[in-house]
């Protein structure tokens, strides 16, 4: 099942226990506005070459739209439109004033030089500017994006309505950026973590985690569970995987990465086949890269009691089933990896207000945002019986409605 029947499978299912009418319920699932654009590249050579770049911007009712933008050869409508919705229910799971968005282009980043990355960001940048805005759709950096591309995003949407630092998250500190957006989301994973395991009367030290995805997520949540005395046991990314049952020393593997580029030949670990990452032997999986990850071929194979979703549907619906029959307890992505959306709530707030706040405080309110989350959600499983996917479906899409009737339909 590709994302988008996914994720809307997810959304009926939650519409459905809540009792939606059906007005709402239709209005919810069609996005609010799908942008195509052409963007032609003149590359270093002198030749021209055409990417296709999405803004899928899917639901407005609680606040500015807002989501990543990635580059990603796999990057296509329907994945963005489903990444565009998941992200309306996780600003509202997360109770912060916006809705969803989503963008990317069909490229491979690897492959550009980065003045070619500058000239293709620009481009796209040119083609949606009348469209994002602070008030309206606030992109922020996601798979093979950073806070260089959100640089040029600025500057390039600047040069037609004058500076503007609000417009995009995720952005270097020194351009007003956030302090602790760079680990945000990785961080947030670590505290959802923390309120999962609370629950079952057990902590991070001691426990052993596997890792696929190594880029900005996986080597956060990676080294911030190995801070706090959890094992990492596993790591893959796209050029392989490594593995050492007594815990993987994950500031040396990043030393590793920085200076090599891989993970393979790293002294402290042995190799493995990254394929086999996901049904590796451990307390905690925690996917950190592509979506659509676990599935009927491996989901029976997977051996860890918890998976924490810090990528975006990772688990399809086949697995779900699947995994919860094991007895699987799963975080799900619109609650697990909302600790990005969060701290760049704060950094669209301290663009406005004016006022940088300190690290320590971002920190403080991201984990007082992500276990008041974990509490709502756990609410909604109380009320509906239901488990933590469910519970936090309902959550997002009751306040989504809510503020969709609040708003009224009179044109
Ligand atoms: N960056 C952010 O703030 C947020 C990211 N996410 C999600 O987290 C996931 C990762 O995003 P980032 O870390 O930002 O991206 P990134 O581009 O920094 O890193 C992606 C990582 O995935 C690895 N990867 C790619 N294909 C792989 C494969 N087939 N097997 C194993 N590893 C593979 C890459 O090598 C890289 O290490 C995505 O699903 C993204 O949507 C979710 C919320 C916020
Ligand atoms: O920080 C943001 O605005 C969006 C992050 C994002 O794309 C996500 O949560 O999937």
């Amino acid at each position: 099942m590709n994302a988008l029947a996914a994720t809307n499978r997810n959304f009926r299912q939650a519409s459905r226990i809540l009792g939606l009418d059906s007005k709402i319920e239709k209005s919810l699932l069609i996005p609010f506005r799908e942008i195509k654009v052409e963007c032609t590249l003149p590359k270093d050579d002198g030749t021209l070459v055409s990417y296709i770049g999405f803004r899928v911007q899917h639901d407005n009712a609680r606040g500015p739209m807002k989501g990543g933008i990635r580059y990603h050869p796999e990057v296509d409508p329907d994945e963005v439109n489903a990444l565009a919705q998941l992200m309306t229910w996780k600003t509202a799971v997360a109770d912060i004033p916006y809705g969803g968005a989503k963008g990317g282009i069909g490229c491979t980043p690897k492959d550009l030089s980065t003045s070619e990355l500058e000239r293709l960001t620009r481009v796209f940048t040119q083609k949606i500017h009348d469209l994002i805005g602070v008030n309206t759709d606030v992109p922020a950096p996601d798979m093979g994006t950073n806070a260089q591309t959100m640089a040029w995003i600025l500057d390039e949407y600047s040069k037609f309505h004058g500076y503007s630092p609000a417009v995009v998250t995720g952005k270097p500190i020194d351009l007003g950026g956030s302090l602790g957006r760079e680990a945000a989301t990785g961080r947030g994973v670590v505290y959802a973590t923390e309120a999962l395991l609370a629950e079952h009367g057990k902590s991070i030290k001691g426990l052993t985690f596997a890792i696929q995805g190594f880029g900005n997520v996986g080597s956060w949540a990676a080294s911030l569970l190995h801070e706090r005395g959890g094992k990492v046991v596993a790591v893959s990314d796209i050029t392989g995987a490594v593995k050492n049952s007594n815990g993987i020393d994950i500031t040396a593997l990043i030393q590793h990465k920085e200076a090599t580029g891989k993970l393979a030949d790293f002294n402290g670990a042995d190799a493995m086949d990254a394929n086999d990452l996901l049904t590796h032997e451990c307390d905690v999986l925690i996917p950190c890269a592509l979506g659509g990850v676990l599935n009927r071929e491996n989901a029976g194979d997977v051996k860890a009691k918890f998976i924490i979703e810090a990528a975006n549907h990772p688990t399809d619906p086949d697995a779900d089933e699947i995994l919860t029959k094991k007895g699987v307890t799963i975080l799900p992505d619109i609650y697990a990896n909302a600790g990005g959306v969060t701290v760049s709530y704060f950094e669209w707030v301290q663009n406005i207000q004016g006022f940088m706040w300190d690290e320590e405080k971002v920190n403080q309110e991201l984990k007082r945002y992500m276990t008041r989350a974990f509490h709502n959600i756990k609410g909604m499983c109380h009320s509906h019986n239901c488990n933590l996917r469910m519970g936090a479906f309902t959550l997002g899409v009751n306040r989504v409605a809510r503020a969709t009737s609040l708003r009224g339909w009179e044109a």
